[in-house]
C-alpha cells in the first residue's frame, strides 16, 4: 500500500547529480527526505537521466516490486523512521518472491545493519510475513566460532533469527570448523547446490547467483562486506566466495561475497547512518570518481536491479542540494 505525497515533500525532492558523464546505474539517485508518515513510497531514478520528480510523477512512481537498473536514496529523520521503512520494503519483496519463485533469498552483512531490521521482529510483520519461504546467507563472516562475540551469525542471531519463524535449515551459517580458505570453498559449494535446487536464482545477465535481496552496511572506510578498500579482494572476477586473512578491521580472517556476486543482485538495500560514514556516502553519490580510486561502496553497482540507500541526516551531511 502506498502513502499520498505532498507537494512539501515533492519540493524537498532534489537531483544532486549534474555530471558529463552517464554514471552506472546505482549513482544516480534523488534524495527524498522523509518527512510524510512511517510508510513512505520509494521513489526511483533511471539510470539515463536525473529527473527532478514532481508530486505527480512521484504519485506515480513505480514501489519496491517494479525491477530495473534503478537507485533510490531515502533520507530519514531518525532510525526508528528508517527501520519501519525498511521493514515495510523487505516485507513487500519477501510477499513478491515467495509469490514469484517459491522462496525468498535474503542476504545479511553484520554491523549496525541488524539493528536496523529490528522493526520486522514486530508486529504486523513477525505474523504477516511468511517467514518459511525465507532462505538467509551472509555477504560476510568472520571466521570465528559461532557463538563468538565477533560472529556476524551470532549478532544476527540475537538481534533478529531468534524472533522470527524461519526453518533453522533454511539459515547458511559459514561452517566454522574449517579454515578461511576451507570455509570460503564449503560456502561457495553450498550455494551452487542451491542454485542446482532452484532456491538461489542466477543471473543470465552475469552467470553469478542472483539473490533476492541482499541487507548491506558499510563501514566508515567505504567498505561493504569484506571488501576493503585498496584490498586486492576488490578485483575478483571467478569466485562467488574468497577469503581474507589481513583484514584492516579486526577480526582478521574473514569470508566474503566478491562483487560478482553482490553486483548480480536483484535487490539491494545499502543502510547507513551516521556522521562518521559521510566521507564515503558523499564519494559514492558523487559524480567525480576516477576510475583508480574507487571505494569498495563505489564499486557496489547493479547489472540488472535495484539499489536503495536508507540513510539519514548525518550520513548524507556532506552531500550538496540536500
Ligand atoms: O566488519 C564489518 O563491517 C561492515 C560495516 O559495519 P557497520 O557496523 O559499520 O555497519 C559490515 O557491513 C560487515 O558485514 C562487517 O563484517
Amino acid at each position: 500500500m502506498s502513502t499520498s505525497v505532498s507537494a512539501a515533500a515533492a519540493a524537498a525532492l532534489l537531483p544532486i547529480l549534474h555530471g558529463r558523464r552517464s554514471p552506472p546505474a546505482s549513482r544516480v539517485p534523488t534524495i527524498f527526505r522523509r518527512r510524510i508518515g512511517p510508510s513512505p513510497r520509494l521513489f526511483s531514478s533511471s539510470s539515463h537521466s536525473f529527473p527532478i520528480l514532481t508530486a505527480a510523477a512521484m504519485a506515480t512512481a513505480p514501489a519496491a516490486s517494479d525491477a530495473g537498473s534503478k537507485s533510490k536514496l531515502l533520507v530519514f529523520d531518525s532510525k526508528e523512521e528508517l527501520a519501519v521503512s525498511l521493514a515495510k520494503y523487505t516485507a513487500e519483496l519477501s510477499e513478491k518472491f515467495a509469490a514469484e519463485r517459491g522462496a525468498f533469498t535474503v542476504v545479511l552483512s553484520g554491523g549496525s545493519l541488524i539493528d536496523a531490521l529490528s522493526k520486522l521482529t514486530e508486529p504486523p510483520y513477525l505474523e504477516s510475513v511468511d517467514w518459511s519461504k525465507w532462505h538467509v546467507f551472509w555477504v560476510d563472516e568472520r571466521v570465528v566460532p559461532k557463538d563468538h562475540e565477533d560472529s556476524n551469525y551470532k549478532l544476527a542471531f540475537d538481534g533478529f533469527l531468534s524472533k522470527v519463524p524461519i526453518p533453522p535449515g533454511q539459515v547458511y551459517a559459514i561452517n566454522d570448523a574449517l579454515s578461511a580458505e576451507g570455509a570460503a570453498d564449503d560456502y561457495e559449494a553450498c550455494l551452487k547446490q542451491l542454485v542446482k535446487n532452484g532456491v538461489i536464482a542466477m543471473s543470465t545477465a552475469t552467470g553469478f547467483p542472483r539473490f533476492d535481496l541482499q541487507l548491506l552496511g558499510m563501514g566508515p572506510d567505504g567498505h561493504i562486506a569484506s571488501l576493503f578498500p585498496g584490498h586486492p579482494l576488490v578485483n575478483e572476477k571467478e569466485r562467488w566466495v574468497t577469503y581474507i586473512k589481513d583484514s584492516p578491521k579486526p577480526p582478521p580472517e574473514r569470508i566474503t561475497f566478491t562483487f560478482p556476486v553482490i553486483n548480480s543482485s536483484a535487490y539491494i538495500a545499502m543502510v547507513v547512518t551516521g556522521a562518521g560514514k559521510a566521507g564515503p556516502v558523499q564519494k559514492a553519490l558523487s559524480d567525480k570518481q576516477t576510475s583508480s580510486d574507487l571505494l569498495p561502496i563505489e564499486i557496489a553497482v547493479l547489472q540488472d536491479g535495484e539499489f536503495t540507500w536508507f540513510t539519514d541526516k548525518p550520513a548524507v551531511s556532506l552531500l550538496q542540494n540536500k
